[in-house]
């Protein structure tokens, strides 16, 4: 829930329409809600309604499962995609925004007679959005919340009661998660950031709104970063003069945490636009790295590492807490040409490592093609590394997460509250 709608009448009509072009982008391709903001859907706007514009999109894609479902049984046959957007985003102000009903069906039939063809629709919208708002919020069960091919994936994997677990994580607002640069001051930062501390001393913070205006963060005092995500890193156990190589380090999450750590550090990446929000986060934290834009598989440098972190590209299915929208705009087709692209860079890692150093491999990705598949192909092909194993509560671990290999397949309701979906391996290249 959140409390930051703009009223009803004129002035909220621009942030609704920034919510179609989000919402409408973020469905069209995978990434499209991020490439959707830094290309200025939100431009013009002001900071109010712009927070309103991405919560609402947020609200409708955390919940469109039910939503459709919802729909189905008021329309006799699909309706054109814009009056669609317009009937889900009207649905979700009403149940997920605090918006009134009046106010949630008012602007929505007012959106519809704006757009020319959309205007002869706008007494199937009064009259659509009028039921389901009568009905009350659609019922969120298993089958309603999840894609039916995702949730079958996750069904064998996992099996029913793990998948009703993930479920339920995808209709709850997250919270937002930070790194302490110094963990030595985490209790300290909490009380002044209104946050909890979980294990691994990441800081689970109550505060809304922008994050630039918290206390600490213009001094570098920490950055934010899902508890999952600061997991892998933790585990390679750099120490301070140790050489670490972060493989695909943009935007810089973990690379923070590994020079934070005293480590030496060589940050690559493909993404230029990328790598330069990673300087950027580098210089606020007032730490620095080895800044290199190349492929990881091509990157020809000789040199190998104490430590490597491959944070591969993956389908990032684990993060559907923060970004909704992976849930609908990813494709069993985008698995399989990521795993290819893991293996490659997987197999290109190895001879960076050097003999007795480290490895760890992670993927933000539920799906076991991308993470267990992977470590075990890579050890049956490389007999020179083997697992070193995750202890349960290592770098806040948790314990369920952990897995008879002593690797680590994190489900979101692994930690109360939730967290994103993570896999990583340790591996150990023998000396
Ligand atoms: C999961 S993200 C990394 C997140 C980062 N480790 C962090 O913690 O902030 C994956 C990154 O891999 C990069 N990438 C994709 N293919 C790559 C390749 N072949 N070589 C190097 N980087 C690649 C992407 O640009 C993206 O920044």
């Amino acid at each position: 829930m959140t409390d930051q709608a703009p009223s009803a009448g004129d002035a909220g009509l621009p942030a609704r329409q920034a919510a179609i072009t989000l919402f409408e982008a973020a469905l069209a391709r995978r990434g499209g809600f991020d490439e959707a903001l830094s290309s200025g859907a939100l431009k013009g706007l002001e900071p109010r309604d712009r927070a309103f514009a991405r919560a609402l999109t947020l609200a409708a894609l955390r919940h469109l499962g039910p939503i459709d479902n919802a729909l189905q049984g008021k329309l006799s046959r699909p309706p054109p995609e814009r009056v669609l957007t317009i009937l889900r985003l009207g649905v979700a102000q009403a149940f997920w925004l605090n918006v009134p009903d009046h106010a949630a069906v008012a602007s929505s039939v007012e959106l519809a007679d704006r757009g020319k063809n959309t205007q002869r629709l706008k007494g199937l919208v009064n009259a659509v959005l009028r039921g389901l708002l009568r009905d009350g919020p659609p019922m969120e069960t298993v089958d309603t919340v999840l894609p039916a091919w995702l949730s079958a994936r996750w069904r064998a994997a996992y099996g029913e009661e793990a998948l009703a677990g993930i479920a339920a994580a995808v209709t709850q607002e997250p919270a937002t998660d930070l790194t302490p640069r110094d963990p030595a001051e985490a209790q300290a930062l909490a009380a002044d950031l209104e946050a909890t501390v979980l294990p691994g001393l990441t800081l689970r913070s109550a505060l809304k709104g922008d994050v630039a205006l918290w206390p600490g963060f213009a001094e570098g005092r920490w950055w934010v970063q899902d508890a999952a995500a600061a997991i892998p890193a933790r585990l390679l156990r750099v120490k301070p003069g140790e050489t670490a190589l972060d493989l695909c380090a943009a935007p810089g999450g973990k690379t923070l945490q590994l020079a934070a750590a005293g480590a030496t550090v060589t940050a690559l990446d493909r993404s230029a636009p990328r790598l330069a929000r990673l300087r950027d986060n580098l210089a606020r934290m007032n730490l620095t790295a080895e800044v290199v834009t190349a492929e990881g598989d091509a990157w020809r440098d000789e040199r190998q590492f104490d430590a490597v972190l491959l944070d591969a590209p993956c389908a990032s299915t684990g993060t559907f807490r923060r970004h909704p929208d992976v849930l609908w705009a990813s494709s069993p087709a985008d698995i399989a040409k990521l795993a290819a692209v893991q293996t490659r860079l997987l197999a290109a890692t190895a001879g960076r490592v050097k003999p007795g150093g480290r490895l760890v491999y992670c993927v933000c990705s539920l799906e076991p093609e991308e993470g267990e598949s992977q470590v075990r192909n890579f050890l049956g092909s490389n007999p020179d590394f083997a697992t070193d194993p995750i202890q349960p509560g290592e770098g806040g671990s948790p314990e369920a997460s952990v897995t008879p290999q002593g690797w680590l397949r994190i489900l979101p309701q692994h930690m109360a509250g939730g967290m994103d979906g993570f896999f990583a391996a340790r591996l150990v290249r023998k000396a």
